[in-house]
C-alpha cells in the first residue's frame, strides 16, 4: 500500500475556537517526515487525531487504508506506534524493562500472560539494538529519560507497526543521549520492513537525513509541506518562525540561527 496517512480538509474546533483548519497532508509509504511547529501550533492535536483518540469537526482521516468512521479504531491502532512523554507516564516504575518491550506486542501497560519464547527473543534482540541489554532486569524507574525513550520506541516496535510516531522523543535528553537516540532511530528506517516514521521536533539540528520530508504546521493549519531539502530553507524559516533565522547545513544535518 502506497498510502500510509491521508489527512483531507480537516477542521476542529473546541469552545467555538478553531484549533486545527483546512489541514490537509499526505504520507506515503517510503517517505519519513520530521513535523515542525512552534507551541500550541497542533502538532500534538493532529497526531491525536492520527490515533483515533480525538475526532475531526469535519473532514476525513485515513490510515493504512482505512478511512475513520468507517472501520474499527482499535484495530488500526495495532498497526500504529505511538511514543510520546505522556505515554511515558503510564508505565509503571517497578516494570522490568525486558518486560515493557515484551508488552509492546500485545499493545497493553503491564504483562498479563506468560510470553512465549520467540517474544523474548524478539525484546531481547530489541534491547541488543538500542544497546540496553544490560538493562534487561533492571526496573523503569532506574533507567534515565534516555534509556527510557529507547524502551519506549523498543516496545512500539514489538507490534511491528506499519507507522511510527515520535512525539518529542528528545525531550529532556542530553546532547550524547539525543545523538544515541537519533541514530537508533536512523537504523530503524533501515531495516527491512521499516515502518514510516513521523517525528515531531523543535529542533532542526534533530532532522536527520532519513527524514526527507517536513511538515510546517503553523496556527493549526499546514505552513508548507514538501521534500526536507528544498523546504528548509533561511527564508522559508524566517517566513514560518516570524522572526529572521539562517540555516546553516553541515555534514548532512542543519542547526539554525536567529539573525539580526
Ligand atoms: N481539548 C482541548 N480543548 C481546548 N483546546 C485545546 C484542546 N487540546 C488542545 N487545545 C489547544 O489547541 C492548541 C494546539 O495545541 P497542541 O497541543 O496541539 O499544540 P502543539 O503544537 O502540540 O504544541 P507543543 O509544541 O507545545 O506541544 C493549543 O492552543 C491548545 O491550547
Amino acid at each position: 500500500m502506497d498510502t500510509v496517512l491521508q489527512i483531507e480538509n480537516v477542521y476542529w474546533s473546541r469552545n467555538q475556537e478553531l484549533i486545527l483548519q483546512n489541514m490537509n497532508w499526505h504520507v506515503n509509504n517510503g517517505d519519513h517526515w520530521a513535523v515542525l511547529g512552534l507551541n500550541g501550533s497542533g502538532k500534538t492535536t493532529l497526531l491525536n487525531m492520527v490515533m483515533g483518540y480525538i475526532w475531526p469537526t469535519s473532514g476525513q482521516i485515513s490510515v493504512l487504508g482505512h478511512t475513520y468512521g468507517k472501520v474499527d479504531i482499535q484495530q488500526v491502532r495495532q498497526s500504529i506506534g505511538w511514543v510520546s512523554s505522556s505515554f511515558q507516564e503510564k508505565i509503571r516504575p517497578y516494570e522490568r524493562v525486558q518486560d515493557i518491550i515484551v508488552s509492546g506486542k500485545y499493545a497493553s501497560i503491564g504483562l498479563y500472560e506468560e510470553p512465549s519464547t520467540d517474544d523474548i527473543e524478539e525484546a531481547n534482540e530489541w534491547l541488543e539494538q538500542f544497546h540496553l541489554t544490560q538493562l534487561q532486569n533492571e526496573t523503569y524507574q532506574t533507567c534515565s529519560q534516555g534509556e527510557k525513550q529507547k524502551i519506549l520506541i523498543a516496545r512500539a516496535l514489538m507490534a511491528h507497526p506499519k507507522l511510527l510516531i515520535l512525539d518529542e522523543p528528545t525531550t529532556g535528553l542530553d546532547f550524547v543521549s539525543r545523538e544515541q537516540l537519533l541514530d537508533s532511530i536512523a537504523r530503524i528506517s533501515k531495516q527491512k520492513e521499516a515502518p514510516t516514521i513521523i517525528f515531531v521536533t523543535h529542533h532542526i539540528e534533530e532532522i536527520i537525513p532519513i527524514f526527507n520530508k517536513s511538515l510546517l504546521i503553523k496556527d493549526g493549519t499546514v505552513f508548507k509541506s514538501g521534500n526536507t531539502s528544498e523546504l528548509l530553507t533561511s527564508e522559508t524559516l524566517t517566513d514560518f518562525f516570524g522572526i529572521t533565522v539562517e540555516v546553516d547545513r553541515y555534514s548532512k544535518r542543519m542547526s539554525l540561527k536567529k539573525t539580526y
